[in-house]
């Protein structure tokens, strides 16, 4: 544990929580030393606060957060997972979640609780191409896909260094959307569909000097993370030509932008889709004015806002968002979330 980081953490808590001198001294002799739910729970909420990369940080402070530090079997974490899957969908009305599993001695193999496997075949990539490497593990460890676009990845999670186990996701708890377009039936014929809640838990999350390797969070998407990048880019599910054939965009020369037409039509479809359904997902406007929204909140509260310009302009028209036309620091703070080195 590091002991300035936990001098820090405890004098952010006191000038955010208004705590006394006093406090700070005494919750500093503490021990053993272990923070409280409720730290860990702001800890958390100021990780997301200190997001650089995330626009959808106006919300910080309404994360809700399990403590599930005491568990250390592979079967009672992966029920604690299905929790918080059920906990995050809520039919629909995403709730943004974060569960912290203890420090160190938990690992989850997945890069997100809920994604679809990858498939080199002789014919070309089957699924999400993301997933190659995960999906080749997986079998390795004895999972069997159905080979299909959209086969649910298995959980797997290591403990203490023990080889890791795999625990496949009941279906009934996974909520999916299927996509449609408000304009073109056709679009349907594309049989596309997509997961409701993404849900990261491949990332270290570092709070008051400790480092935990297990704290998968989730959000509700914002619609071109799907429609202009899972399903435009060429080395994912590449479906552009495939949109533009399906609802007449003729694609001759580049100049007629047939690309970009079909990309809007995609993100329509996406945000309608899960409008649709029922599914909380947020367009790339609404999602730039509520991030201003934060600025303003932050600006009021004293604090400086930082940020990665090239993760928050999103990629579709992102000049049309006033994040593109503002400079901004892209200082790392603590608490926050970080990448870890692959455990497989
Ligand atoms: C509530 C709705 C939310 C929306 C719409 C949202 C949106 C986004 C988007 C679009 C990205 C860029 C992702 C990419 O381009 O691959 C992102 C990144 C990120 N978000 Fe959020 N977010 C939300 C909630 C959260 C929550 C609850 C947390 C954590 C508690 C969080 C932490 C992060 C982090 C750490 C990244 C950077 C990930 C990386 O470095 O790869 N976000 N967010
Ligand atoms: N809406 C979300 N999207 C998101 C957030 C963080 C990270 C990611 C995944 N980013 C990796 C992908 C894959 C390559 C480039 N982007 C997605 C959220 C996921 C969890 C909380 S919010």
């Amino acid at each position: 544990m590091n002991k300035q980081e936990m001098y820090n953490f405890f004098n952010l808590y006191k000038k955010e929580y208004q705590k006394t001198d006093e406090w700070l001294a005494e919750r500093l002799q503490q021990k053993p030393y272990q923070l409280t739910t409720e730290e860990l729970t702001f800890g958390a909420r100021v990780a997301w606060r200190n997001s650089n990369k995330c626009i959808g940080r106006l919300f910080w402070q309404s994360l809700h957060v399990f403590d599930e530090r005491h568990l250390i079997e592979e079967e009672a974490i992966f029920e604690a997972l299905l929790r918080h899957i059920d906990f995050a969908t809520n039919d629909g009305k995403i709730r943004p979640t974060q569960t912290v599993f203890t420090p160190e001695r938990v690992r989850i193999w997945n890069h997100q609780l809920i994604r679809y496997a990858g498939y080199e075949t002789d014919n070309g990539i089957i699924g999400d191409s993301d997933s190659l490497q995960f999906t080749k593990m997986c079998m390795e460890l004895g999972w069997q896909g159905d080979g299909t676009n959209f086969d649910l990845l298995p959980l797997v999670i290591q403990v203490d260094g023990r080889e890791a186990k795999w625990f496949e996701i009941p279906k009934k708890h996974v909520l999916e959307v299927e996509m449609t377009h408000p304009e073109y039936d056709s679009f349907a014929e594309l049989q596309l569909k997509w997961y409701a809640v993404p849900i990261i838990s491949s990332m270290g999350f570092s709070c008051g000097g400790v480092e935990f390797t297990a704290a998968p969070f989730n959000g509700w998407y914002m619609g071109t993370e799907i429609g202009a990048r899972n399903f435009a880019d060429v080395e994912r599910y590449n479906m552009l030509p495939a949109v533009a054939d399906k609802i007449g965009i003729l694609r001759e020369s580049n100049s007629s932008l047939w690309k970009d037409r079909a990309l809007v039509e995609l993100n329509i479809a996406v945000l309608h889709s899960f409008k649709m359904a029922g599914v909380s997902i947020v367009d790339h406007h609404t999602a730039a004015q509520q991030f201003k929204l934060f600025e303003q909140q932050e600006e009021a509260a004293d604090r400086e806002v930082t940020g990665n310009w090239t993760w928050l302009i999103p990629p579709l028209s992102p000049a049309t968002t006033h994040i593109f036309h503002k400079p901004i620091s892209n200082e790392i703070k603590k608490p926050n979330y970080f990448y870890q080195k692959s455990p497989f």
